[in-house]
């Protein structure tokens, strides 16, 4: 790039700048087409948190299904969180990952980035990775290539597979078959995978984009024992250089993965802390445990 352009670039970057609050909306400045991206990178975790949500509300036709709900992540932190059937876990995901909009509240990455003001494709691109319950790879495709196409798609090259992986990507792929343990399947096509490799080779996907956090939706549902066993070596692996958020009704699983245990009901959280001491909750026991 010549100097001429790298200049007016950096002009248009400081009138964007400088012009961005005038864009924001009546509610709260939540334009998701106006908010500038934001790459991993930039996240601040310098006060101890990656994620927090603070008095969020959201009703569904006068349902108030996530209602008042307090929340922080630290870096790093593997994180269970519990709760009966409607009690709004899905909906807590939802918001986080800007499915689903809250009537109110706040809801931030690290300590600088408001993700009410993104939209869902931005805040996967910024760090924020999500797995659904129900394993969705390329069933056609091998191993190797559905990683290559998570890393490329969300390095903006679209689906195309022409584009040859550099060493550094080859590496990240290499790295990550191996956290996955799926080294011995590359070329196996996904279709032909267990329950429980799909759901790996998943996860997988999402750490080829290298995510800071990552929410994890019933993850060992499924499962057999020896798969639910390594699952949980995997995410013990995954703590610490990543953030986790995991939602889970399978208390074995729980008990093994666990430091702290969140316990939402009726869209709030009921109970917090190790896991021992949330089922002795009796308030817990009454609503969830006890059932
Ligand atoms: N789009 C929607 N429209 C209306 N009601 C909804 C909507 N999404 C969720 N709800 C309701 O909000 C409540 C919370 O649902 P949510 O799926 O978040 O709970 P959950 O804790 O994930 O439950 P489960 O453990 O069964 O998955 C439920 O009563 C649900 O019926």
């Amino acid at each position: 790039m010549t100097p001429d352009l790298m200049e007016a670039g950096s002009e248009r970057l400081q009138h964007y700048r400088e012009h961005r609050d005038e864009h924001r909306t009546e509610s709260g400045g939540r334009s998701a087409s106006m908010a500038r991206p934001v790459v991993a990178g930039e996240v601040d975790v310098t006060h101890g948190r990656i994620l927090y949500l603070e008095d969020v509300h959201v009703s569904f036709d006068g349902f108030k299904a996530i209602n008042g709900l307090n929340l922080d992540i630290a870096p790093g932190e593997l994180r269970c969180i519990i709760g009966p059937n409607g009690a709004g876990k899905t909906t807590m995901m939802d918001i986080i990952t800007g499915k689903t909009r809250p009537d109110r509240g706040t809801v931030f990455f690290g300590s600088t980035i408001d993700l009410l003001r993104y939209n869902e494709p931005q805040i996967a691109a910024m760090g924020i990775g999500r797995k659904f319950q129900k394993p969705t790879v390329f069933e056609q495709l091998t191993v190797f290539e559905n990683l290559e196409l998570a890393l490329k798609t969300h390095k903006g090259v679209g689906a195309s597979m022409r584009f040859a992986l550099n060493g550094a990507q080859k590496d990240r792929i290499a790295e990550v078959l191996h956290t996955i343990h799926l080294a011995g399947s590359v070329t196996r096509q996904a279709g032909l995978l267990s329950h429980g490799q799909k759901q790996w080779l998943e996860i997988g996907m999402l750490l080829v984009q290298e995510p800071r956090l990552l929410l994890l939706d019933e993850p060992v549902a499924g499962m057999t024992d020896e798969e639910t066993a390594r699952t949980a070596e995997l995410f013990l692996t995954l703590k610490g250089k990543h953030s986790l958020m995991v939602v889970e009704h399978d208390m074995g699983f729980i008990a093994t993965i666990s430091e702290k245990v969140t316990v939402l009901c009726d869209g709030a959280v009921l109970a917090e802390g190790p896991l021992a001491q949330v089922q002795a909750d009796e308030r817990v026991i009454e609503v969830y445990l006890g059932r």
